[in-house]
């Protein structure tokens, strides 16, 4: 079976905690946060919050394949393509790609702020793709300089950087590009028009029930994610690739007000 037909995403399956974080009225007060409790229960809180999750995931190699032309070298003069997976979490976006690349063909970067999540993220690559060469970073994706990459993984990320610093960040991975490269950016969004944000909004948490969580469940994590993930409009998105200089991106998924763009250097 394909990795869409069973649309799991790549996150293993044998640890994995159900997520529970925010089944008591206490939980209601906690800011989200990228701790090691998320850790516990992340890929099933991704999978069941985050709609079209594994299919973007899926469609990573696909990209990946088409776009990635062993532009790179390595200091032992290997020629590869060499790749950023920036605010891996547990390195779901990495496993896709390993997944479906032989070792010597890519150079993974898989990058996160959060010790918890590069932790277990290390392990589990090292684990699952012992031959590939992955390295994980604990780092700030503000900060970090990046080498000159075929591309650029932005998967669910961006949306948690303060507004001011997201154009920086965009620069800073168009400067590290090679010409042929992409950028593949995954958000949440919000609708500019408001009742279609309402409908958005509530099918959105119908999606959520539908996947088992409570409305307990549902306004506990809204509350804790307020200030913490902060949307933007598909057109800013569009806006602001044009602004720091990619000529052309179109956005190649959505469901709900979840979209993925790609943008070709
Ligand atoms: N400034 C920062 N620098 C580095 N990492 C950051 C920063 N801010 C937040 N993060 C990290 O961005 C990740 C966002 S999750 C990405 C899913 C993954 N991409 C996946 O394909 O499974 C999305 C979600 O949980 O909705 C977290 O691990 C943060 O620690
Ligand atoms: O669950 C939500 O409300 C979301 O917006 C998705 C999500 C998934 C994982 C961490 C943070 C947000």
């Amino acid at each position: 079976m394909s990795r869409f037909m069973s649309q799991s995403p790549a996150l293993p399956t044998s640890v994995i905690q159900h997520d529970t974080l925010f089944t008591t009225p206490l939980d209601k007060a906690s800011r989200f946060s990228f701790d090691e409790q998320v850790v516990a229960c992340f890929p099933d809180m991704i999978r069941r919050s985050v709609p079209g999750y594994g299919q973007v995931l899926a469609m990573l190699p696909i990209l990946a394949r088409r776009h990635c032309k062993y532009r790179q070298q390595t200091t032992d003069g290997q020629r590869v393509s060499r790749i950023y997976d920036l605010g891996c979490s547990l390195g779901g976006a990495s496993m896709a790609l390993a997944g479906e690349f032989a070792p010597h063909d890519l150079q993974i970067k898989a990058v996160d702020i959060s010790p918890a999540m590069t932790t277990e993220a290390r392990t589990l690559l090292s684990d699952n793709y012992p031959e590939h060469d992955i390295e994980v970073i604990t780092a700030d994706i503000r900060e970090i300089e990046l080498e000159p990459c075929d591309m650029v993984i932005l998967n669910l990320t961006l949306q948690f950087l303060p507004a001011a610093d997201r154009v920086a960040v965009l620069e800073k991975i168009y400067a590290a590009l090679s010409e042929g490269g992409i950028l593949v950016l995954t958000e949440k969004t919000h609708a500019f028009d408001e009742q279609y944000d309402a409908w958005l909004v509530e099918r959105y948490y119908d999606f959520k029930r539908a996947n088992g969580y409570s409305e307990m469940e549902i306004s506990g994590k809204r509350n804790a994610l307020e200030n913490v993930l902060i949307t933007d409009t598909l057109d800013e998105h569009h806006s602001r690739l044009d602004a720091v200089g990619f000529a052309r991106h179109l956005t190649w998924f959505q469901f709900l007000n979840f979209v993925s763009i790609v943008a070709f250097k």
